[in-house]
């Protein structure tokens, strides 16, 4: 996979389930949502995208499948368990208690677990008495749930034929990435699937990579992807000839604009929705291999850059709304955040009028799906996918 907007031919997916259903007004700020979502209509609303992809011909896997699946292998099972409980906040005895009772559970119900997490009064019955378990109220959790795994653009992102696992820097969302491990390591259908970079790894979102053409790549640096992030990744890619070029783009450190696709996502070979200011003031840091060293130019402006690095005159941009309130309150609800399925073709929240106006006039197809009750993590379609494979894109360099 080499591109953002080549035909989307196989994308994975997380349907939301008993984890959004564990959000309070308590906790929903630390669990990173703004509001607490109508989990029946977050659903149906999820449904609906995966239906408009697969209307497509797109192939949708639903990570919890794909975990059931992996942890059905005994050492899936196993390093499930382990991922799960965290003996640092148990304790020993109660940690051992729940080890023991998550290693005698099927597939699905670990699965649920480690996705929904598990509170103080869940936990199985046990002879002896816990500190742990008397001094905390029964509601509190005893494995943390991960309510935004909606976001599978941020656990793991595809370059070419590799999945980067993602190293997340919210502790909210840290523990997400053991089940992408858990899917790629274990599911067979990745049996012969390469991995990169991983959670031991300097902070990097996949929200924050985009593939803007084949071997270059723009990584977002700001609330989630730090430098040493994007240098680590750059470096990455290089050593295994996954990309020649990667622009290091500085974004405002703010939950509006938490990674780089909030702002910015292609939606043609030569074409992004942009938010107004961040197209006049991005800047970008040129990354190139030097014999196995990292040369750094710049900065330049962004869209200056990714031409120049992606071999062509320019990059059209389309903005986001149509006056400034309305660009800001359209960026905040993911107008910017769309999903290409194919050059030209995206799918867009409905609720952003004006951009998707913009978009269709500048010739790019909006398919639209609701998101009232989804958008309340703050992600659209773009984050709330990972394409897996798309097709190859025409060459669009110029002709030397
Ligand atoms: N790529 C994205 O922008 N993903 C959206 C992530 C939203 C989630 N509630 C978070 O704060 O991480």
């Amino acid at each position: 996979m080499d591109s953002e907007v080549g035909r989307l031919r196989t994308v994975l997916l997380h349907r939301p389930g008993d984890e959004l259903k564990r959000l309070t007004p308590r906790n929903n700020d630390t669990l990173l949502f703004d509001s607490i979502p109508w989990v029946a209509r977050a659903q149906d609303e999820h449904d609906q995208f995966a239906d408009v992809l697969r209307s497509r011909g797109v192939e949708v896997l639903l990570l919890t499948d794909m975990l059931c699946t992996a942890l059905a292998e005994p050492a899936a099972h196993e390093a499930g368990v382990r991922a799960a409980v965290d003996r640092r906040r148990l304790g020993t005895d109660l940690a051992d208690v729940v080890s023991s009772h998550l290693s005698s559970v099927d597939a699905e119900s670990l699965a649920h677990a480690l996705i929904a997490g598990m509170t103080f009064e869940e936990l199985p019955a046990a002879e002896g008495a816990s500190l742990v378990r008397k001094m905390n109220h029964p509601h509190d959790f005893a494995i943390d749930p991960l309510p935004n795994l909606l976001f599978t653009r941020d656990s793991s992102v595809w370059i070419a034929d590799t999945a980067a696992v993602a190293s997340l820097a919210m502790p909210a969302r840290r523990r997400e990435t053991s089940l992408l491990d858990l899917i790629y390591d274990h599911h067979p259908r990745f049996a012969d699937t390469e991995l990169a970079y991983g959670s031991h790894h300097a902070p990097v979102e996949g929200g924050d990579v985009l593939l803007l053409a084949p071997g270059v790549l723009a990584i977002g640096v700001g609330e989630r992807t730090t430098a040493a992030g994007a240098e680590s990744l750059a470096r990455s890619v290089f050593a295994d000839d996954l990309a020649h070029t990667v622009l290091a783009v500085p974004i405002t450190q703010r939950r509006a604009t938490m990674h780089l696709d909030t702002v910015c996502t292609m939606v043609d070979i030569d074409a992004v929705v942009m938010y107004p200011l961040a197209r006049d003031e991005l800047i970008a840091y040129t990354l190139r291999d030097d014999n196995g060293g990292l040369r750094v130019d710049g900065p330049t402006p962004f869209l200056t850059a990714a031409a120049d690095a992606m071999d062509i005159d320019h990059l059209r941009v389309i903005d986001t709304g149509l006056d400034p309130v309305t660009a800001e309150r359209e960026q905040w609800d993911d107008g910017n955040n769309t999903l290409a399925i194919a050059p030209g073709t995206v799918v867009g929240y409905e609720r952003n009028v004006e951009t998707n106006a913009r978009l269709e006039q500048d010739g790019i197809e909006v398919l639209p799906i609701a998101g009232s009750e989804l958008g309340s993590g703050r992600g659209g379609p773009h984050c709330m996918s990972c394409p897996i494979s798309r097709d190859s894109i025409p060459y669009q360099g110029k002709p030397k």
